[in-house]
């Protein structure tokens, strides 16, 4: 892969953490979410900022989800599945990973990279992000700056310029020169997709790296930008260091009625060199954060300690410069999608301020209607074991929510099902569901 160096803008991080199943008392669980929507911000939304350290530890001691997480606090054994109730608020179940896969439009990873590799990158990652730059943004006349710093490495010669991806110039984002190291990471990363969606010929032409200093860093609720990936990107998050929880959360009313009024909320502890893919209706349909953590509940790791680096991977498509669009601001527009529209909108970045541009985004509707259909045949022409609803990449629409799981079977049968399958069952390989009539 080749190389570029330079500054660059861009406003979203992703992240992730350890590893643990864990099973949350409900009403333990929403105090949680809400503590995550009051602790952790999106990007575009400065509460980020605004928890001291004293609030956080407050937080996770007044919140027996947070403090009860860490992986050293769980036995060392796994633990058997169990879903609390309460009162009709929802529940909380713990689920394996390829649980997660029927749910979610996720796929995790564990040990994804070689080992020595891995430790390489983080090594090297370091050190590099010494250099790396938080971002300021500027909402209602007040400057907030992101709570992580963050940096972009750009694999493909020639690919569109970050800047149209809302990693704009004006951000000046730090641009770093990927290592061999990282090159060859990022070939592994590629070829993890390719071997579970070869038609998706996915090569990632750039990744955001963020690094989390401590518990306190973080990133909110949000979905990736479009604007250089199209509708429907694969994006893929390597997490190397201390392990954080890596949130999830459907964004859209799901298709079912039933369910109209329920939130699912993922919380996904990711030790080091783990990895998320997240496929193509992860951006539309949901969202995804880093939320803040007392750094007691973070599990160190041995080199790093509390330090969480992550990359995102991501493809760039030249060809859907054509259809770029400026703000009456006159900077590029962003496009985004909710509720299965989509959008151009500003995006206010630095110190520009929102220019009110909205409108909405045709190309994109099309394009996104084009690659569902193309994905749809070309899932159905591949040779799954058992049909086509068992593909990961298919299975969790085939379910309106974990209630279909949590109903199919019994929950001690699914767990003693879902851990037989995935040979000895480590607490890494366990993530917490949560529903809850929160609307999103
Ligand atoms: O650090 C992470 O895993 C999340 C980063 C993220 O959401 C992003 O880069 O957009
Ligand atoms: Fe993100």
């Amino acid at each position: 892969m080749k190389r570029k160096a330079r500054q660059v803008p861009i406003l979203q991080a992703l992240a992730c953490g350890a590893a643990a199943r864990q099973v949350v008392d409900l009403e333990e669980a929403s105090k949680e979410e809400s503590h995550a929507k009051s602790l952790s911000a999106d990007a575009e939304d400065p509460s980020c900022e605004k928890a001291t350290p004293e609030q956080i530890a407050n937080a996770a001691t007044s919140c027996p989800a947070l403090v009860s997480w860490p992986l050293h606090r769980l036995p060392a054994q796994p633990a058997t599945v169990r879903t609390v109730r309460v009162g009709e608020t929802g529940r909380a179940v713990s689920v394996s990973d390829q649980e997660l896969a029927a749910i979610a439009p996720v796929q995790l990873i564990r040990h994804a990279l070689p080992h020595e590799l891995a430790d390489q990158l983080l090594d090297s990652l370091l050190q590099e992000s010494d250099s790396w730059k938080a971002s300021s943004w500027i909402v209602h006349g007040n400057q907030f700056t992101t709570p992580r710093t963050s940096a972009i490495y750009e694999f493909a010669a020639g690919g569109p310029s970050s800047s149209e991806d809302g990693f704009g110039k004006e951000e000046s984002r730090t641009r770093c020169e990927p290592s061999a190291t990282l090159d060859r990471a990022a070939d592994l990363v590629q070829n993890l997709v390719r071997e579970r969606r070869p038609f998706a010929n996915w090569a990632p032409t750039l990744a955001l790296g963020n690094r989390y200093e401590n518990g306190r860093a973080c990133v909110g609720w949000h979905s990736d930008f479009l604007n250089s990936l199209g509708p429907r990107p694969i994006i893929v998050g390597l997490s190397l260091g201390s392990c954080r929880r890596f949130c999830l959360r459907r964004s859209t009313a799901p298709d079912s009625p039933r369910d109209a009024s329920k939130t699912i909320v993922a919380s996904i502890p990711m030790p080091h060199n783990t990895v998320v893919i997240m496929w193509d209706d992860c951006q539309e349909e949901w969202q995804h954060s880093v939320p803040r953590q007392a750094d007691s509940t973070v599990e160190k790791h041995a080199v790093a300690g509390l330090v969480r680096l992550s990359l995102t991977f991501r493809m760039s498509r030249p060809e859907l410069a054509q259809h770029r669009k400026s703000c009456h601001c006159g900077r590029p527009s962003a496009l985004k999608s909710k509720e299965g529209r989509y959008y151009l909108a500003c995006c206010p970045m630095g110190t520009s301020k929102q220019c009110g541009f909205w409108e909405p985004c045709s190309w994109a509707q099309e394009e996104a209607e084009r690659l569902r259909q193309k994905m749809k045949l070309e899932m159905e022409s591949l040779e799954f074991p058992g049909t086509r609803a068992e593909s990961p990449q298919y299975s969790h629409r085939r379910l309106t929510g974990i209630q279909e799981f949590s109903n199919s079977r019994s929950r001690n049968e699914a767990s003693t099902t879902w851990n037989a399958r995935s040979g000895n069952p480590h607490v890494a390989d366990r993530v917490s569901i949560e529903i809850s009539d929160d609307d999103t």
